[in-house]
């Protein structure tokens, strides 16, 4: 029999590529968004799933709301990807931030356990929570020691559906995602605005990209093989947390060379920094070890750095033609 799935934040990036693998393999697919009469559904529609996903209006910090779109769409996988995503916007808005991530993460877990339903929960944990991973290469055991409001809520959060698996008995999983790109990214994450300003720079639009903080480093993977693994974590036959990350660094500096290079140009030349584009206060290295989802979830991160790239300016020069 067809399964069903619902999913908090079907709007986004990793919403709307898990949407359509869901229905890739059969699923009926229900998504939540904030007001669904107003909302974009930009990145369904990119995808053609836009008529596939029945969307319902939820918001997160209602318990009432949550509970009733779970009684109408009786999912047995729900999946939380919702709630505000951008680390740098999180110092200025910390209180929406946390209330949006940790509130919501709370509600829905409260509702699964007050609905006394045996569906099966992923969570959107976050690399945030570890910070800077200067000991090596972070794995399920190593410490959270967040630096951004963000971090802080994800952290929390994490706790949160572990202490609900632990003393409730819910089949609940949280994946702890490295970095994932694709071109359903908004351009107010680095890669998409890197790579939006090179081919704005080589096409005579742009002479300076102004960017924050350029002495970092992540690992990079590509948003559409991280939601397999978040569906691999519900078909396991008991719950636990997973680190997904290509288990790989590079820095940001070589991204935008690379990016740069594509065209012909120097990145020296044409990127800047602007200090008021930095955060208070940043990770600097940041990179997942992937072991663990490797041997128990069968997954592995195929795309890597350059193809990621390529694939980012090709969507890129598609779209504006
Ligand atoms: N956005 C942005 N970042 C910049 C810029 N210049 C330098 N950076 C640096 O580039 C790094 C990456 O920034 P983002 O692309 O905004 O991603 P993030 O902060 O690492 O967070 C993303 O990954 C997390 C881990 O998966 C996610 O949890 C989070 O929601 C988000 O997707 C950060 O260190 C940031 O300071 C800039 O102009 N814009």
């Amino acid at each position: 029999m067809a399964r069903t799935a619902l999913i908090f934040g079907v709007s986004g990036q990793d919403g709307a590529y898990l949407a359509q693998f869901l229905l890739s393999r059969g699923y009926a697919v229900h998504g939540t968004s904030r007001d669904s009469e107003i909302a974009s559904f930009r990145n369904l529609e990119i995808l053609g799933i836009r008529g596939d996903v029945q969307v319902h209006s939820v918001a997160l910090h209602d318990f009432r709301n949550i509970v009733q779109v779970i009684r109408q769409a009786k999912p047995d996988e729900i999946y939380n990807l919702s709630a505000q995503s951008a680390v740098g916007l999180s110092f200025e808005q910390p209180v929406e931030t946390i209330d949006s991530i940790l509130n919501g993460t709370l509600n829905i877990l409260e509702s699964i356990r007050f609905l006394d339903i045996d569906t099966r929960f992923y969570h959107a944990s976050s690399s945030e929570s570890f910070g800077d991973t200067l000991d090596g290469p972070a794995s399920e055991a190593t410490a959270f020691r967040p630096c951004s409001p963000y971090g802080v809520a994800k952290s929390a959060a994490h706790w949160l559906v572990a202490n609900y698996r632990q003393a409730y008995g819910l089949f609940a999983c949280s994946g702890i995602l490295f970095n994932h790109e694709s071109p359903l990214r908004p351009a107010r994450f680095v890669t998409r605005k890197i790579i939006r300003g090179a081919i704005a720079v080589a096409q005579g639009r742009l002479s300076k990209l102004e960017m924050g903080n350029l002495s970092v480093a992540r690992d990079w993977g590509w948003a559409p093989e991280y939601v397999d693994a978040m569906w691999r974590m519900l078909q396991q036959e008991t719950p636990d947390d997973f680190v997904i990350a290509t288990g790989r660094m590079h820095a940001l500096e070589d991204f935008a060379r690379m990016a740069f290079e594509r065209f012909g140009l120097d990145w020296r030349d044409h990127v800047v920094q602007d200090r008021m584009q930095r955060r208070p206060m940043d990770i600097h290295y940041s990179v997942g070890n992937p072991a663990k989802a490797e041997a128990r979830l069968g997954w592995k991160a195929k795309t890597l750095l350059p193809q990621i790239i390529e694939h980012l300016i090709e969507a890129e020069l598609a779209s504006a033609s």
